[in-house]
């Protein structure tokens, strides 16, 4: 049997919701405003300073001028907040990071050199959170969705070099995000609006994550703006959408499962990279979308399947693969038994390794089978020393599918399965 898949929720923000949010927090932050203003215009600190200062410094805080923080399960923000920022940010980030050797600071952002390219649902979180552990992978923790939504933005969108004078720093497991200013600083400081609206456009998150945010003022006069934001999509979802920095030798990645399937996507992909390494998760598995026995069919007295339905469509792998087939080498293409690596995720996270041409650190002494869970685990994940399982929407309790309606779909399977068996020069054994 093939895979099967489901739809997958987007978040969408209508402007309408950002907008009263920014109102709702230029209210909450006026007043702290205008005393900041003040106290920037007493002391006119940036004059001299503004012209000079046109790369990033490790930030030194000098004042936290406007907080919006509310109590959220009974347990305050505030100190956390102050916390994330005074100790926490910053680290964790080779791109930052003070280090007397002093190569750190030569981290840039770069273009990826390898993508997971799918499939929804295979366990691609999974397989870029083993991946993230190994010391020579900077993994964006987004889905930036580059080459089938925002094409258009251009590679240094994508790349993370704005047009405008922004530079964004995520501390992806410290549930704090800022945006720097580098240029108009008594504007921004009136008006921090635009900058929150750029900040929070790179989130892949909405109002609800939104716990607090700051303005603050760092060494050389750029302006700040950060958002602290709630820890339930810390693992998942947290980060901004554009490519982490990264030192030589390392590589850079991502995932949106989405490119898969999206026909213009290889010839995109390869427009920016012909070498460019690919990884396809591929699994077996029944979409849990009820009514699914009634979705999954055109017909269902004569058992006509459906395939055009997406979450049966994106199962066609063969058909996906073939596009890709027409721009890469097979060489260049990895594929990873979405059941595998559930349970034996340590030997194909090892091949997922030597593919990348990288030494295999990531090993059995990572996971952890959690019984609860039903899952590998990590024992210590990126940036954390606790143990940590993907959220609740990772591996979530399937509906059991009519017998019937599963042997009608794996004879609809059977060959298009067999000729992806044939293309992979691979036998994935579903039946
Ligand atoms: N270690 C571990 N923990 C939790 N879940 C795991 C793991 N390994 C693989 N999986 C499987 O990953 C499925 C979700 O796949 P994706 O992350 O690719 O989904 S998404 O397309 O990004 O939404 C998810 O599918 P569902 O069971 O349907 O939720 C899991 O089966």
């Amino acid at each position: 049997m093939a895979a099967f898949h489901y739809h997958h929720h987007h978040h969408h923000y209508p402007h309408s919701d950002l907008r009263r949010l920014f109102h709702r927090l230029t209210i909450a932050s006026s007043l702290s405003i205008l005393c900041f203003s003040l106290v920037y215009l007493l002391t006119g600190c940036c004059e001299s300073e503004l012209s000079e200062n046109t790369d990033i410094k490790p930030p030194t805080r000098e004042f936290l001028v406007s907080g919006w923080q509310y109590e959220r399960n009974g347990t305050s923000v505030e100190r956390e907040v102050t916390t994330a920022l005074g100790e926490d940010a910053f680290s964790g980030h080779p791109g930052l990071e003070a280090n007397s050797s002093g190569k750190e600071w030569t981290a840039t952002r770069r273009l990826p050199q390898a993508l997971i390219i799918g499939v929804k649902k295979g366990g691609t979180r999974a397989l870029l959170e083993f991946l993230r552990l190994h010391p020579d992978i900077r993994a964006l923790g987004s889905e930036p969705h580059f080459f089938d939504r925002h094409y258009a933005r251009g590679l240094d969108w994508y790349r993370g070099l704005n047009a405008d004078t922004e530079q964004f720093e995520s501390v992806p497991r410290r549930l704090s995000v800022c945006s720097v200013s580098q240029s108009g600083v008594l504007a921004d400081v009136q008006s921090p609006q635009p900058l929150l609206w750029t900040l929070w456009s790179r989130l892949s998150l909405n109002e609800s994550h939104l716990l607090g945010f700051w303005v603050e003022i760092e060494h050389g006069c750029h302006l700040r703006v950060c958002v602290w934001i709630t820890g339930d999509h810390s693992m998942d979802t947290l980060s901004l959408s554009m490519m982490p920095k990264a030192l030589d030798g390392q590589i850079v990645m991502e995932k949106t499962p989405r490119y898969f399937v999206t026909v213009e996507t290889p010839a995109r992909v390869h427009a920016m990279s012909k070498d460019v390494k690919l990884i396809v998760v591929i699994i077996s598995k029944t979409p849990d979308i009820p009514p699914f026995e009634s979705l999954a069919f055109k017909n269902r007295t004569n058992g006509e399947i459906d395939s055009l339905w997406s979450p049966l469509w994106i199962g066609l792998y063969a058909q996906h693969l073939e596009r890709w087939l027409a721009w890469f080498p097979r060489t260049q293409i990895h594929l990873v038994s979405g059941e595998r690596l559930i349970s034996d995720p340590a030997g194909e996270l090892g091949k997922v390794q030597d593919f990348l041409g990288l030494q295999r650190i990531v090993t059995d002494k990572h996971f952890y089978f959690n019984k609860t869970k039903g899952f590998p685990c990590l024992k210590k994940p990126e940036g954390s020393s606790k143990p940590h399982c993907l959220g609740k929407t990772k591996g979530r309790m399937h509906a059991s599918i009519d017998r019937e309606v599963l042997q009608r779909l794996r004879e609809f399977y059977k060959p298009h399965n067999q000729r992806f068996y044939e293309m992979a020069g691979q036998d994935f054994g579903w039946q």
